[in-house]
């Protein structure tokens, strides 16, 4: 039974005897065990266990995909869009994409997504709106429906299975709290989940913003219900080596009250609109932090407001590596 090799594996790996789950497992990889395949590819993603290989990987899920496994057939496309385990390839990931349209709905839907944008051989946008300035000093621009209803509901769905109070490990105990400045509940779409919907909306911010797609982290939704808030904060960490030096909000709905984003220090407020992004650098020339580019998303009041975040560093970032 496979239920039990993948139980038996776990365990062992827990107590210790990892040679002996890895064993476990490949023998029964070998013999055709599919969920074997995904324990292995796994644990090569996520360096638990065993190191992290991510073309090891890939040659797991290959494997995986070829008996009929469906999720792996899915993360292929998305790793190979991205470059995770070689290199970044749009077009082979299309084709992986449109192999495992054939019988899953999954797959089918994110194709006829794909087929309405204006997207090039790479999956970059061929079109975007003008940016209206709203800020010159920090720089904050807003680009009108940067993305469709459709896309909005897409990024939302893909992340709402991932939803988790946003935390912070408390720098005394040691211990997960909940974070004091931002009170709503986030989930991060890793490499793993960049499908490639949402691997082109991400190339879109990055067109808009004027960066390449590798600066970006893996972009972040956030849901905040009533009372659920963002208060005053920079988006920049102190001391970081890859600072981050610009953001990128999409405001994924509309139709709740309050959840405004503000910017006191140019009296600056951005009602949110489902669709519509927010661009503003978070430094100064010099490269050190802008305190003027501080903000909030006000509390809401009534109904959820759900937004994409992405933060762009200086210079490109490893998804696998950034916590
Ligand atoms: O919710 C908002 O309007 C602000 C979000 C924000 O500041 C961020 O994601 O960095
Ligand atoms: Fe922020």
């Amino acid at each position: 039974m496979s239920d039990a090799v993948i139980t038996r594996a776990n365990q062992l790996s827990a107590s210790g005897a990892t040679a002996d789950a890895i064993a476990l497992l490949t023998k029964a990889a070998d013999a055709g065990d599919v969920d074997a395949l995904m324990q292995l590819a796994v644990w090569r993603l996520v360096g638990k266990t065993m190191p992290r290989d991510l073309s090891e990987a890939r040659a797991l899920l290959r494997r995986a995909v070829a008996i009929g496994h469906v999720d792996a057939a899915l993360m292929e496309v998305a790793l190979t869009a991205n470059g995770s385990g070689g290199p970044p390839s749009w077009t082979a990931a299309l084709s992986l994409l449109r192999t495992a349209a054939v019988d899953d709905p999954i797959a089918m839907e994110q194709l006829q997504l794909l087929d309405t944008m204006a997207i090039d051989a790479d999956g970059a946008p061929t079109q975007l709106p003008s940016p209206e300035v709203l800020s010159t000093a920090p720089h904050i621009v807003r680009f009108a429906r940067l993305f469709t209803q459709q896309e909005c509901a897409h990024i939302a769905g893909v992340a709402a299975p991932m939803l988790e109070p946003a935390r912070i490990i408390d720098p005394q105990t040691g211990q997960w709290v909940a974070n004091p400045i931002r009170t709503s509940d986030d989930a991060a779409i890793g490499p793993t989940n960049e499908n490639l919907v949402v691997r082109a909306l991400n190339q879109r911010i990055a067109a808009a913003s004027g960066t390449s797609i590798g600066q970006g982290e893996p972009l972040t939704v956030l849901r905040y219900r009533p009372g659920q808030q963002y208060r005053p904060h920079l988006d920049t960490i102190q001391g970081a080596q890859n600072q981050r030096i610009k953001t990128v909000l999409v405001y994924l709905n509309e139709g709740f009250d309050g959840g405004e984003t503000v910017f006191p220090g140019v009296n600056l407020t951005v009602t949110p609109r489902g669709g519509d992004a927010i661009l503003f650098d978070t430094v100064l020339t010099t490269g050190a932090p802008d305190p003027a580019a501080r903000h909030a998303g006000l509390p809401v009041r009534q109904g959820a407001k759900w937004l994409a975040t992405r933060w762009i560093r200086a210079e490109p970032i490893d998804p696998w590596t950034i916590s």
